[in-house]
């Protein structure tokens, strides 16, 4: 791969900090891979952070067939790179007076438990005591602020403030604590400067993706000499919803010593796909003035992108595999095919379909219902970190070899009034102390293992296969996924994550490396495919959420109908569930199709499914 002059403009950048912005497919993350493997000779190590775990094995796999493959690189994500720190940091320094205990979930369960000893219990108030909590970690503002910006009640604030001093006293901690702290300890001048010399140069894909904290946390380092890459598109931030904002790039840009480039030159897109890509992000332009986005070009000619209207989701479906069939048949193989949606549930027909017709897919919807092996091996893990609920223990104890009624009443009664320690178990009968006592060796395996995660999965399958009537895990496909996973990200309780790791369904076919992608564009993001599938949702669920209502929530729309047209890099093709008529008379749907509909009927060609049965009929 030959750099373009813009990508070498920025691989050539001596300046302490850079400034690399670009639409989707202009080479960003190629152009990342670059830099680090100029900068090789320059700093003893250089530490990348993406954004999601699966971000940080595609930029893995890139790095190990590309030119960047050194041993200084070391690719993360931020919270699997602050974790590694924050074990090793004093915990008494940043208040907690345990050494910290990372325990996936332990935030909503102790705020469930407050809440239920303060009487609370409506769903409603739950979460929105979890949203104070949360809004606390990510902004990096004190609970008293969060407490104040949220305008809680007296019984709220005592609630958060429990938990506050549960997590201080007890050492658990749950994943937004981790930047959090991260940033607390990153005050202290010492551990800053420190931080600095052993991360001297640190390079961020997906920028603007990072939190408010997460920022603070890094501009720190930056102030304190460590060299800094901000790669990424303003107008992709579609995780304003988890603390992402388009702001900043600005706020990088206002950096000392920044030095800002943009890649305009589309690596990706065809020249007609990128035509509909720039019409979308004029539209954003409006809503967004400020940021220079210059006109992008491609040298690559494909086919126009293609809309489909009809009213009903099976007809899609229906276009869908007759698209896929037309392009295997022209020789591009599934694996280069995806299809996207905005909300998981959009996807469930198709995937019935695919599951009728015996295609092998990897879906990385959150509502896929993991595999019998995966679900448990989950539910072993809550119990390890102690957030599981009853009906998880009683899953877990209704496998185990030798556990009768009372035994499972037993252990539940105690796991429910929250007495199993060592002191009660002592007293109970020899059965209920088999239990814990199996429960106890494998979370002694688990410590013991420590960042050797493979050892730690070990322990917990061999757990698994002790138990009744459960498949072998070993022999589940998707479980090579969880340890790729699982060393990609370095931290065990990301497993907990299901959305981390793809769910595969091969049904049978012998050729196990060619199957569709089905994803929602949150998880795809950074993605490429030769064909896209996009497949919008119903008004109905631009209703619900009241996205025509609020501007910001419009723009977010954009970003996201922009993010999935720049994924393909030859045909795309956009599934909108209206008639006709509608899109002919340019009737507005207050859905994603009333950004396509306004751009030049040129830009793209409109087709209908028929349905031949009906007409029949
Ligand atoms: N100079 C180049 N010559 C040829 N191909 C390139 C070049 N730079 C990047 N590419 C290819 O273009 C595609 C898009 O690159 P990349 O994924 O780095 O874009 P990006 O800007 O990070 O996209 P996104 O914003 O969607 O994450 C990849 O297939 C990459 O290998």
């Amino acid at each position: 791969m030959k750099p373009t002059p813009e990508q070498k403009a920025v691989i050539g950048s001596r300046a302490p900090v850079v400034s690399l912005c670009g639409p989707g497919g202009t080479g960003k993350t190629e152009t990342l891979a670059l830099i680090l493997h100029s900068r090789k000779d320059r700093y003893p190590r250089v530490l990348l952070l993406a954004y999601t775990n699966k971000a940080v094995v595609n930029m893995q796999d890139r790095f190990k067939g590309g030119a960047a493959g050194h041993e200084r690189a070391r690719v993360s994500t931020f919270h699997a790179w602050a974790w590694k720190l924050l074990k090793n940091a004093d915990h008494e320094a940043l208040g907690y007076q345990c050494p910290l205990k990372l325990t996936p979930g332990i935030n909503a369960s102790t705020i469930k438990n407050q809440a239920d000893a303060a009487g609370i219990s409506t769903k409603g108030e739950l979460v929105f005591l979890q949203k104070v909590y949360t809004q606390h970690l990510r902004r990096g503002v004190s609970l008293a602020t969060a407490c104040k910006h949220l305008k809680t009640c007296p019984t709220q604030r005592k609630i958060l403030n429990n938990v506050h001093a549960h997590c201080l006293s007890t050492g658990h901690i749950d994943f937004d604590h981790i930047p959090f702290l991260l940033h607390r300890a990153c005050q202290d001048p010492d551990y800053a400067k420190h931080l600095t010399k052993v991360f001297p140069c640190i390079m961020v894909d997906e920028f603007q993706d990072l939190t408010a904290v997460q920022w603070k946390t890094l501009k720190i380092l930056i102030d304190h000499g460590t060299h800094f890459v901000g790669a990424g598109d303003p107008y992709q931030t579609l995780f304003r919803f988890a603390g992402a904002s388009h702001k900043r790039f600005p706020e990088l840009w206002a950096m000392r010593g920044c030095e800002s480039h943009m890649l305009t030159k589309n690596q990706r897109l065809s020249r007609q796909i990128l035509n509909l890509s720039n019409e979308i992000r004029g539209q954003i332009r409006q809503h967004l003035p400020g940021y220079p986005i210059l006109p992008q070009s491609s040298s690559t000619k494909g086919e126009k992108p293609i809309v489909v209207v009809n009213r009903k989701r099976h007809m899609h479906v229906r276009g869908v595999i007759d698209r896929i069939q037309h392009h295997i048949a022209n020789g591009i193989t599934l694996k280069d095919m995806v299809v996207l949606v905005r909300q998981d549930k959009d996807a469930s027909s198709l995937v019935k379909s695919l599951d009728l017709e015996q295609w092998p897919y990897i879906s990385h919807l959150k509502n896929h219902e993991p595999t019998k092996s995966i679900n448990i091996i989950q539910v072993v893990l809550k119990i390890h970190y102690g957030t599981a609920t009853k009906d998880e223990w009683a899953a877990v104890l209704k496998a185990l070899p030798g556990v009768g009624k009372t035994t499972t009443t037993r252990v539940l009664n105690l796991v429910n009034e929250n007495r199993w320690t060592t002191d009660n178990i002592s007293n109970e009968g020899k059965r209920v102390r088999d239990v814990f006592q199996k429960f106890a060796n494998l979370s002694y395996a688990i410590n013991q293992a420590g960042d050797d995660l493979t050892t730690a999965l070990n322990a917990v399958l061999d757990f698994v296969r002790t138990m009744d009537k459960m498949p072998d895990p070993y022999t589940d496909p998707t479980i090579e996924n969880l340890f790729r996973n699982a060393r990609a990200t370095g931290v065990l309780g990301e497993i907990l994550n299901l959305d981390s790791f793809g769910h595969y369904v091969n049904h049978g076919v012998p050729d196990t490396n060619d199957f569709l992608t089905i994803a929602n564009i949150h998880q795809y993001k950074g993605g490429e495919a030769k064909v896209v599938f996009f497949l919008a949702p119903f008004p109905s669920f631009y209703k619900t959420h009241g996205t025509f209502k609020k501007q910001n929530q419009v723009i977010d729309e954009m970003m996201v109908l922009d993010t999935i047209i720049t994924r393909s890099s030859r045909f795309l093709y956009l599934f909108f569930p209206m008639g006709f008529k509608s899109w002919q008379n340019l009737k507005p749907q207050k859905s994603a199709a009333d950004f396509i509909m306004p751009t030049p009927p040129e830009t793209y060609n409109l087709w209908t499914i028929v349905n031949h049965e009906e007409e029949q009929s």
